[in-house]
């Protein structure tokens, strides 16, 4: 404290507070001991709400007010008789970057009044009585703030069983994640007019005010740097080692089932009840369902899925571990939660401290790094020491994912860093999302899981986008083909081309050698990447229209490669536009995503034929351009040689 002055008739301090872990069992006690008191308080732009109440020392509340963040609070509180303390508490989870804010307390009243001063309690625990009646009435004024929370907060909490799975319902979901701590006052949960539920501002968000708070340690997460089983009693040391289960996601699920099998008992017991019932794994899908999305590798991809997990089970289910009571179905709806709604981020710093694994951490290779330049929202997370980890974090995953939009509503990590979700001090204990840009009430907010494609939208997360601006295509075999063109007919120019669009496969994510995945981008980056092809060598001279025709005849073959899986398909685009159409609102949720799926890659298709055929004219005048150029410097250059006429 400081400025205290209690010479004067009136005292009034001026007090620098900076409050270090404010939790909801703590509080502030500014006071006097005196009676028949007048206390005036102002306070300067709380960073989070806070609750201010008077109570007698030796009894409960007396009045209270509830100050929300970012506005200067003012009011008197008058201690009618017996003691009086200001009160200071948040029924939120607080970050230790509480900041410091100035109270400025004026006491009037009889000459009592100043006898004594102010007397300061920092972060000690309030009286149990005292806190549950600030809270309420905290949250009497939020919720007089707030229709919506009203609605939520009204509904008593229900018992939710664990075993099996059971979703709590909006309302129910809400409380829950109040009770985990999850601190998110201007964000609701709601069920969307499509069925999906997701989080909703509530009211106008501006630009750089925090969303949402979470503290790290209520999350359920997996070490990757220590090879010891997390479950040793369960899963022995030799037995988790020897397995590649140990590999998301089949490592957090067991863990994640643990946490399941305490019931009521679990730390996370409130986080679990609100987990959806079931995730629809296109691995779960029928053959004759797999056959209906019209690509290969989806059906490789389920079945491979499915063969892993199988053998995870077999292994669960050995006499070496011992998880009683698990299912296949408890199993494998622990991995499709963990693979659709887990993130994967570098480590905090401290959690190389034994003390600080609660249940340890995990990478997650499927969660890449989304191109986060220019999006207007963020999380912001701290830490120095990159170690990586998978988590499921109450709350936070609660937000969807948006692909449409070039610049979803939240990104997840700070600006310049892209993918990375680093932690530092002092906020290491907490995960923050805050708004890069202003959020209007009633709007949805979403995050990117990342630039993905369909097909791994859908199989890592049972879900696809309609015109995902991320989608792209696996033609088969196609660098293949340009070697074999290579090989056969324009040699080595053509090799070039070949392990150009290889690297150039390689680099724009596509897994499997003898594979291009093309989208509207990857085109274009391959016209840049063909490009040195025609200027950069020795054919510049003599042999330069057999580097352009190779540039030309790679155009060529990827036109004709897409017309070619284009024809190979069972049906037309305009088939399935109708068959989707016709199908309304009653059409089953594998078929919409099988149909949505293969007019997605069928548009696509088209798109990079057409891009193609117009690389293909571009190249042509081009190339007309050059020979004038070349036959201009050099009148005596030998003949061109023609371009090979099957090509
Ligand atoms: C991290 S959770 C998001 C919250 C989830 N909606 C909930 O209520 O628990 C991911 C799941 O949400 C759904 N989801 C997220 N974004 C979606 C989107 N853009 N379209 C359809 N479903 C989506 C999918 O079921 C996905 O597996």
């Amino acid at each position: 404290s400081e400025g205290t002055d209690s010479s004067s008739g009136d005292l009034s301090t001026s007090l620098h507070l900076a409050v270090y872990k404010l939790e909801p069992s703590q509080g502030l006690r500014l006071g006097s001991q005196q009676t028949g008191c007048e206390l005036d308080y102002d306070i300067s732009s709380p960073q989070y709400a806070v609750y201010l109440g008077t109570a007698e020392r030796a009894g409960g509340l007396r009045q209270s007010r509830h100050c929300a963040s970012s506005e200067t609070c003012k009011g008197s509180f008058l201690s009618a008789t017996g003691t009086l303390d200001l009160i200071l508490a948040s029924t939120v989870f607080v970050p230790e970057d509480f900041g410091s804010f100035q109270v400025a307390l004026r006491l009037s009243g009889s000459d009592q009044c100043n006898q004594g001063g102010l007397q300061m309690a920092e972060g000690k625990p309030l009286d149990k009585k005292l806190l549950e009646q600030l809270q309420a009435a905290g949250r009497a004024a939020e919720l007089a703030a707030n229709p919506r929370w009203q609605e939520v907060l009204q509904q008593p909490v229900a018992q939710f069983p664990v075993d099996p799975p059971g979703a709590a319902s909006i309302k129910e979901s809400a409380q829950l994640l109040a009770g985990m701590s999850v601190w998110g006052p201007k964000v609701t949960l709601k069920t969307f007019p499509n069925g999906m539920r997701g989080l909703q501002a509530t009211e106008s968000i501006k630009q750089g005010s925090i969303l949402m708070l979470f503290p790290f340690a209520k999350s359920i997460k997996l070490d990757n740097n220590s090879p010891k089983s997390p479950l040793p009693k369960l899963i022995p040391d030799h037995v988790w080692e020897a397995h590649f289960w140990r590999q998301y996601p089949y490592n957090a699920a067991v863990v994640l089932l643990h946490e399941m099998s305490k019931g009521a008992k679990s730390s996370m017991h409130k986080y679990l009840c609100m987990l959806p019932k079931a995730v629809d794994m296109p691995w779960q899908w029928s053959e004759k369902e797999l056959d209906e999305m019209q690509v290969d590798n989806m059906k490789g991809m389920a079945a491979d899925q499915y063969q892993r997990l199988s053998a995870v089970w077999h292994v669960l289910n050995s006499s070496e571990v011992s998880m009683p009571n698990l299912t296949w179905e408890k199993f494998y709806w622990a991995c499709n939660i963990i693979s659709s709604r887990s993130f994967g981020m570098d480590s905090l710093e401290g959690l190389a401290n034994p003390r600080n694994r609660l249940l340890g951490l995990v990478p997650r290779p499927g969660l890449s790094a989304p191109d986060l330049s220019g999006l207007p929202l963020r999380v912001l997370e701290n830490s120095s020491t990159p170690a990586h980890f998978v988590g499921l974090l109450p709350g936070v995953d609660l937000f969807n994912h948006q692909a449409l939009l070039p610049q979803p509503d939240i990104y997840m990590s700070q600006p310049g860093q892209p993918g990375q979700w680093t932690w530092k001090k002092p906020l290491d204990r907490f995960v923050r999302i805050s708004a890069a840009a202003d959020l209007l009430p009633g709007q949805e907010i979403f995050i990117s899981y990342g630039s993905k494609p369909n097909a791994e939208l859908l199989g890592g997360y049972g879900f696809l986008v309609p015109g995902n601006i991320w989608d792209v295509y696996l033609l088969r075999n196609f660098t293949a083909q340009l070697a074999e063109a290579s090989a056969t007919r324009l040699l080595a120019p053509f090799v070039a081309a070949s392990s150009h669009l290889e690297s150039l496969a390689e680099s724009v994510g596509v897994p499997s050698v003898g594979a291009l995945g093309v989208n509207a981008d990857d085109l274009t980056r391959l016209q840049d990447a063909l490009q040195p092809l025609i200027v950069e060598t020795e054919a510049l001279k003599s042999g330069m229209a057999v580097q352009e025709h190779a540039a030309t005849a790679s155009w060529k073959l990827l036109g004709q490669a897409c017309r070619q899986e284009l024809a190979w398909k069972a049906t037309t685009l305009e088939e399935d536009e109708a068959t989707l159409s016709a199908a309304g609102d009653q059409i089953a949720r594998r078929l919409w995503n099988a149909l949505q799926l293969r007019i997605g890659h069928k548009k696509l298709l088209q798109k990079c034929a057409a891009q193609a055929d117009a690389a293909i004219v571009f190249l042509k005048i081009q190339q007309g351009a050059a020979k004038t150029d070349l036959q201009q410097l050099s009148p005596h250059a030998p003949a061109l040689p023609q371009p090979h006429s099957e090509l």
